[in-house]
């Protein structure tokens, strides 16, 4: 059993960094341990355009602590009324490296998401010609659908149609939590992959229940029952280049989380890397860690890998149990729980 991991720099596939002062405190977590991510892009007002998106970038770089290296992937969020040349517009800058689907109402800041993908199907075209990547939060919002099945539902609903139309569209089914999901993705025809984030390999849904209602281990899509989870770690494991890593790692003040209403994200920015090696190890498959991590979305998204690497060791620690975020605080996944590996 190896006790030292050296894997070439990796990369956060799915990441919301916010803004702000909150933006401030969590982005050097990020960029201790990726040289890149994919930034979400459901903010207050969204970043709709490449314009906003570009601001935006600015924003994140300025926040960079001196001497840190991190390039952010800014993407847009698309709407009903995103018009076929702002795609055009994405592409010729650079930096809009992919467009976002937020189902109206799915999750956190969907407000202004799709309520119909049909409207939108001018500007996907546009899409799958400029090869630009489109990235789908996987969940229809009917309330008749059990909240444990939307995903699966969505699959039948919305990605298969999808697929018959845009036949050579580049999708990623961004923080997949199903077997159905996992499936879809290691057999679908078209240029689909998947990111899998740590807290849907390390944990089933039981865990937002031990002992008490746990509401940092709530997070859309929710954990599911066990044999998802080891459906997601043999895909992620499998060897397939359709599976990335995408922590989603999504904070909210600890008192938006601890609430009648809390919202939904987990924190992971902090360990991210070492959740995800303690998920692959006890699989068995540290082995299969660097392509998931380092190779397998770079090549998805037509960049190149990074240079340099990182090193974690195996070696015990406590996750803290709270860390200053703004004017507020935010709780780590696992806070006060103890992890075997770390970064050095
Ligand atoms: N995953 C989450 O539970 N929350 C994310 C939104 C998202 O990725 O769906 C957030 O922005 O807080
Ligand atoms: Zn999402
Ligand atoms: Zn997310």
């Amino acid at each position: 059993m190896s006790d030292v991991l050296t894997i070439t720099r990796p990369d956060d596939w799915h990441l919301h960094l916010r803004d702000g002062a909150t933006m401030a405190d969590v982005l050097p977590h990020t960029a201790r341990q990726f040289a890149r991510a994919i930034i979400m892009p459901n903010l207050r007002p969204p970043v709709t355009t490449t314009e906003q998106a570009a601001a935006y970038r600015d924003r994140i770089l300025k926040a960079l602590p001196a001497g840190m290296q991190f390039e952010p992937l800014m993407v847009l969020y698309l709407t009903n009324n995103t018009p076929p040349d702002e795609i055009r517009r994405a592409k010729d800058s650079g930096f809009v490296h992919a467009v976002k689907l937020y189902p109206a109402g799915a999750t956190t800041n969907s407000d202004a998401g799709v309520t119909d993908l049909g409207k939108c199907y001018k500007t996907l075209e546009v899409m799958q010609e400029l090869n630009m990547p489109f990235l789908v939060h996987g969940e229809v919002t009917d309330p008749a659908i059990d909240l444990f099945d939307r995903e699966a539902v969505f699959i039948d609903r919305i990605m298969l149609p999808l697929r018959k139309v845009m036949p050579e569209l580049k999708v990623v089914f961004e923080h997949i939590t199903t077997k159905e999901a996992a499936d879809f993705v290691m057999s679908d025809a078209g240029p689909t992959a998947a990111t899998i984030t740590a807290h849907h390999l390390l944990f089933n849904r039981n865990e937002i229940f031990k002992g008490g209602i746990r509401p940092h281990y709530y997070c859309l899509p929710v954990l599911k029952r066990e044999t998802h989870r080891q459906a997601l770690v043999a895909a992620a494991i499998s060897g397939s280049d359709r599976f990335f890593l995408g922590t989603d790692s999504a904070p909210h003040a600890k008192g938006l989380k601890e609430h009648a209403c809390g919202c939904a994200g987990c924190y992971t920015a902090l360990h991210a890397l070492e959740l995800y090696a303690q998920a692959f190890d006890q699989a068995g498959a540290l082995d299969k860690f660097e392509a998931f991590a380092s190779f397998n979305g770079p090549a998805f998204y037509d960049l190149p890998r990074n240079a340099g690497t990182v090193t974690l060791r195996r070696e015990s620690w406590t996750i803290p149990s709270e860390l200053p975020m703004g004017d507020t605080t935010v709780v780590p996944l696992s806070a006060g729980e103890q992890i075997n590996w770390k970064m050095a």
